[in-house]
């Protein structure tokens, strides 16, 4: 298995290789050059196995044996039993059709445990291979943040370079980041919002002459390694509710685009998916670029689902590239022409994307109406973000022989907020964070400025 980038001029790499770095050099992301498939009889045998032994199963053909299967196998194990939920994510059923699957169970509370648990081990495993040691860059909205370290802060040959928008987290998504004393930890607070810290993320990538010959490596979903290990749980729950006999749909409270992408992949791998319904809050680029081929940026606007405060799907180009037919030139077209002026999709691609994908744009109103409404029907209190899906979802059910599977992104106990908004007391942390909001904490503030990231990340890495 290789690597090949979106827009087609990179070299293709190892997975190895593809682990250990960030943006392709030609600006685009990696994607395995051919799509492994799983046939109806190896789906069906993953019904029933541990969640450790089903994404054994499903990322071994990526990993291309870089990694020995028993080695692979341990860190898969070890990612997972840091999770407090046996089935690491379960499936809640909320009524004949209508599922969550909880992918908030990891250290963090947030889906990104699932992917970053696990690429914190790999990174370690490779770097310590080499001998080398890289530095991390990422960029977070307040959940990717917070995974990132605490998947990686053991790595002795990581230092760890976290930006986040100043004052647009929560507080216990700040807490759970700028808390984190340890030597190889930084956390930055960007004086902008979370498109400019991406930004300056990827382009330290496209120039890391300011490392001096360091790796950089890349956390965010930029990484293939994100994507891989997001693929398992859509294939877990898939198989769970009857796949490959009966297909299932996806509702994904959606922003950066990975998690929506990897459930993409389950797709092409061979998982039986009738279609995936991408939820948005007001910041609605994927839902205006589905429904009415507005691919155009605007300007951000702060709600009470923060962590989808994003303006531009950095995973979207992914989707793109399979939308085109895999054509690199025509996605960096289109991307440059993005940048640059509201752009369009061209008609085949677009009529492709609409075949199996559905969107909807929920506002904050409609966010506290069905954290109100979920709590009633079900006496569960939903995170804002996955209150977004839960909407998109009952918006879109259709046919009640196909199971909704709505993916719950987040722990409410993160978003205070939008939970007391909504006229609840709050939510109790789990007992591991009890004394979040006393601990000490340590961060630095700059300004939204390559040079004086670039600056602070030279002169403190070790
Ligand atoms: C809680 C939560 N839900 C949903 C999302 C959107 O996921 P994605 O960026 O993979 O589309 C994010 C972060 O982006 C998040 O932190
Ligand atoms: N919502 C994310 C934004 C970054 O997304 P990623 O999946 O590319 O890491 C966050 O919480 O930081």
């Amino acid at each position: 298995m290789r690597y090949i980038s979106t827009r087609g001029r990179s070299p293709a790499l190892s997975f190895e290789d593809v682990v250990l770095t960030g943006l392709a050099s030609d600006g685009g992301l990696y994607v395995p050059e051919t799509v492994p498939q799983f046939s109806r009889e190896a789906l069906a045998e993953m019904a029933g196995l541990s969640y450790a032994e089903i994404a054994f199963r499903v990322m071994k053909p990526f990993v291309n044996g870089e990694i020995d299967d028993e080695t692979f196998r341990r860190l898969v194990t070890e990612a997972y039993a840091t999770f407090s939920h046996d089935a690491v994510v379960p499936l809640n059923q909320l009524d004949a059709n209508h599922f969550l699957l909880e992918l908030f169970h990891g250290p963090t509370l947030a889906f990104k445990d699932v992917a970053l648990q696990l690429l914190g081990r790999i990174l370690d495993y490779f770097l310590k291979k080499r001998g080398e040691r890289a530095v991390i860059m990422g960029a977070t909205s307040g959940d990717t943040g917070s995974a990132a370290i605490e998947g990686c802060r053991h790595c002795d040959n990581l230092d760890i370079f976290i930006l986040h928008p100043h004052n647009r987290v929560s507080e216990v998504q700040r807490r759970q980041m700028t808390s984190v004393l340890a030597d190889n930890v930084f956390n930055i607070a960007i004086e902008g919002n979370f498109d400019d810290a991406q930004a300056m993320v990827k382009a330290s990538f496209a120039d890391q002459g300011f490392l001096d010959g360091t790796r950089l490596v890349a956390v965010n979903s930029i990484n293939w390694a994100r994507i891989m290990a997001q693929i398992v749980y859509y294939v877990a729950a898939g198989v769970a509710l009857g796949a490959p006999h009966r297909k299932v749909s996806f509702c994904v409270p959606s922003a950066n685009f990975g998690n929506v992408f990897a459930g993409f992949m389950a797709y092409r791998m061979g998982l039986p998916v009738e279609r995936f319904v991408i939820a948005t809050n007001a910041n609605d680029i994927l839902h205006r670029t589905l429904a009415d081929n507005d691919f155009s940026k605007k300007e951000l606007v702060a709600t009470l689902a923060p962590s989808m405060d994003i303006v531009v799907s950095s995973n979207f180009e992914r989707l793109l590239f399979e939308a085109y037919d895999r054509d690199g030139a025509a996605v960096a077209e289109l991307l440059e022409r993005f940048q640059a002026e509201p752009a369009a999709l061209a008609e085949a691609p677009l009529s492709r994307l609409r075949e199996r994908f559905a969107s909807h744009s929920v506002d904050d109103a409609t966010i506290l109406e069905v954290i109100r409404e979920a709590h009633h029907r079900t006496q569960e209190i939903l995170d804002p973000h996955t209150a977004t899906g839960y909407r998109a979802a009952e918006r879109e059910r259709c046919d009640e022989s196909v199971p909704m599977i709505t993916l719950a992104t987040a722990h409410p106990a993160k978003f205070a907020e939008a939970v007391v908004k909504a006229g609840f007391p709050g939510v109790p942390l789990p007992p591991h964070m009890d004394d979040l909001l006393e601990r000490e904490e340590r961060y630095t503030v700059l300004p939204a400025e390559l040079s004086a990231v670039q600056q602070f990340v030279a002169e403190n890495r070790r």
